[in-house]
């Protein structure tokens, strides 16, 4: 579980972050929704502890970041996957060695302990045929597959993506949140998701945190946004022609 204190961050004198308090749940996949420019990836950073912030804490499983030593961090920022909006992948390697590449920084594992980690994780992903192959020879959708297998590859507690579904067509994108879904449950992961897409909102919303300049403006999950009747929430939800005419068709009785 991670817990968020009252969180300030800003830059060159202008606040981004302007207080924010909330908790994201272990097993469990949240997501920060918002508009653009409204602190999501900021927001992402303090949780990955890339940028530290002027005020507030974030405690991970009883640890809270700003009070441990640098060791302690980063011993701590190595229970955390990262899923890279664009994949990130390393062009000139091959799947299996993307996939490898945490293991080989972190890990005091064997050649071959190694690579049956990378096997086991690369067959989750469904990956098994893809193994010798470059990122240009496989389809996008892989790609988000091998950027998963290697987020998780190291078994961490905290898994963090950033916009999982860019670029991808709408029925690759609903696979892919359900993987990342599965992968939460199954490994008992806290999983945190900044994402613009409302599908995967209703799909995988088990705790929505709306962001609006800087402020927490509104959480709940995937059945209760659609109940609220917060109004910048309700213009990010139906700013999409297909959710205002599926609310206006539920509401007219079709
Ligand atoms: N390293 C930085 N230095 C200065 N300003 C920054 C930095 N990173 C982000 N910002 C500013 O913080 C604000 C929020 O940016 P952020 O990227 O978090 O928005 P976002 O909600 O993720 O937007 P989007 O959905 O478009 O990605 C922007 O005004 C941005 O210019």
């Amino acid at each position: 579980m991670i817990e968020v204190k009252n969180l300030h961050k800003g830059f060159n004198g202008e606040k981004i972050l302007k207080g924010i308090t909330t908790s994201f749940e272990r097993g469990k996949t949240n997501l920060i929704i918002g508009t653009s420019g409204s602190g999501k990836t900021v927001f992402l950073k303090c949780l990955l502890g890339l940028f530290t912030p002027e005020e507030g804490s974030i405690c991970y499983d009883g640890k809270t970041y700003s009070d441990l030593g640098s060791k302690e961090q980063r011993d701590l920022r190595e229970q955390m996957g990262m899923v890279f909006q664009g994949s990130a992948l390393f062009d000139s390697m091959t799947v299996e060695e993307n996939v490898m590449f945490p293991l080989m920084m972190f890990s005091k594992q064997s050649k071959s302990e190694m690579l049956d980690r990378v096997h086991q994780v690369i067959d989750r992903v469904h990956l098994e045929n893809a193994n010798k192959k470059l990122p240009s020879e496989i389809s996008g959708g892989m790609q988000k597959r091998v950027a998963i297998a290697r987020a998780i590859v190291t078994r961490p507690k905290y898994l963090f993506c950033d916009e999982p579904n860019s670029g991808l067509d709408p029925r690759t994108a609903i696979v892919i949140d359900n993987l990342i879904k599965e992968i939460t449950e199954e490994n008992d992961i806290t999983t945190v998701i900044n994402t613009h897409d409302m599908n995967s909102v209703m799909e995988i919303g088990e705790k929505i945190i709306f962001l609006q300049k800087g402020h927490l403006e509104w959480e709940g999950n995937k059945d209760q946004i659609f109940l609220t009747d917060n109004k910048a929430v309700t213009d990010f939800v139906y700013s999409s022609n297909l959710f205002k005419k599926v609310r206006d068709a539920q509401i007219k009785g079709l």
